[in-house]
């Protein structure tokens, strides 16, 4: 497979989450929109609100855009024939910065979805492909490249806790966060008819998120690197029995027909995905941004009441988190490395003077919190666990975005 720098000119939508998340699986829209009527009311439970400009405000429920800068201009809303809405967005990406000039490492062929994340975050970036999500990170702390991206988190799977301990083991700061809606099609080459297909192709979690839709195909699955290698894959050997799960981007790209629209089993599947960069933060965030804090906690185990102690830190302080994920590995079973294979997660210390050194912790926290990790109210609480924890690194401090962006 090759893999070359590509560069990707995408436009980009938000998405707003529909009004009813347990309604019936609905297949989601063909890569292209119509615009339709403009109808805001009532996604989120909120009804719309119009700023004082009168342009319509992104999250549905009065809050600022993730930049605090209101930079994003929902310049046309459109509906796409069931119960989702979509805001075309003006430039500007998820942070409010262009990127023009950065190379950003991600893990896939060109029209991987976490290339679309990179775009999504930095418009106008040059996005460079690697093959494992290693490898990014390693471009990225090797002075290769700017920044790397890597997705983290779904709505379907929770945390990615592979890609997590991955992060962990570099000494990398998380300047952005970005959530993108991924839709699944089945992809074949040109021709090739649902019936004639034997085998499916795809990333793991791509084949993990359409269990169920495979399961009714009743064919079989194999895992490849990411899910636009896949489709590559099937071109450069014109595989004729084998189908690839992949964004209608790269059907696009690659010259594809799309056999299937919404493969995944739950229609609200979204990735969450972070840009990292080489300390120190090139990001400055003004004073008056919403902001959110990324840490790891080291705790010595034998009981839940570090996960109270944590939680009493923020809330005492009245501080919210949005993420927590209790990690438990001291059973010594698991076998693959990684957390999430029951061995110790491995973090990069780089508190001590001297070299950074790895070090290994079986009972480990991850938090993110809602404010800037120099706010006076994040510091203290964070000093509060520094007491009882065995060791606490702050990944990150990054603009806040609660905006899931969808590119079509
Ligand atoms: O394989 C890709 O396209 C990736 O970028 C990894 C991935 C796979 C499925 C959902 C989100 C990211």
């Amino acid at each position: 497979m090759a893999y070359t720098s590509s560069s990707l000119h995408l436009h980009k939508h938000l998405l707003l989450p529909k009004t009813n998340p347990s309604s019936s699986y609905s297949r989601p829209p063909p890569p292209s929109f119509v615009a339709a009527a403009a109808k805001i009311n009532g996604v989120n439970g909120h009804s719309s609100k119009k700023s004082p400009n009168g342009k319509a405000q992104i999250n549905g429920d009065g809050k600022k855009g993730a930049n605090g800068s209101g930079r994003k201009k929902a310049a046309a809303q459109h509906i796409n024939g069931n119960d989702r809405i979509h805001l075309s967005v003006s430039t500007g990406g998820a942070g409010g910065q262009d990127g023009f000039g950065l190379r950003v490492a991600f893990q896939g062929a060109p029209g991987a979805y976490s290339e679309f994340a990179a775009k999504t975050a930095l418009p106008g970036c040059d996005t460079v492909p690697c093959r494992a999500f290693a490898d990014a990170l390693a471009a990225v702390d090797g002075g290769a490249v700017d920044r790397a991206i890597l997705p983290v988190e779904s709505t379907m799977e929770g945390t990615a806790l592979r890609n997590y301990d991955l992060l962990l083991r570099h000494d990398l700061v998380v300047v952005q966060e970005i959530n993108l809606f991924v839709h699944y099609c089945l992809l074949a080459m040109p021709g090739v008819r649902a019936a004639e297909v034997r085998r499916v192709i795809s990333h793991p979690m791509a084949l993990a998120h359409c269990g169920r839709a495979l399961a009714r195909l009743g064919v079989d699955r194999e895992p490849v690197e990411d899910t636009a290698g896949a489709v590559e894959m099937l071109r450069s050997n014109r595989m004729l029995d084998t189908a690839a799960i992949a964004s209608p981007r790269a059907a696009d790209l690659y010259g594809l027909d799309v056999l299937a629209h919404g493969l995944q089993d739950e229609s609200w599947n979204v990735t969450r995905f972070l840009l990292l960069s080489k300390p120190p933060s090139p990001v400055t965030l003004p004073m008056d941004a919403d902001a959110k804090t990324s840490m790891v906690v080291a705790h010595r185990g034998g009981s839940m009441m570090v996960v109270l102690k944590v939680l009493s830190a923020f809330s005492s302080r009245n501080i919210n988190l949005t993420k927590l994920e209790v990690i438990n590995n001291n059973d010594g079973g698991g076998g693959g490395g990684g957390a999430a294979a029951g061995h110790p997660v491995m973090i990069l210390d780089t508190s001590a003077r001297g070299a950074p050194t790895l070090r290994a912790f079986p009972h480990v926290l991850y938090v993110d919190c809602e404010g800037a990790s120099h706010d006076p109210r994040v510091l203290d609480a964070i000093k509060e666990i520094e007491r009882f924890a065995v060791f606490v690194r702050v990944l990150g401090c990054y603009a806040a975005d609660s905006n899931v962006y969808d590119l079509q």
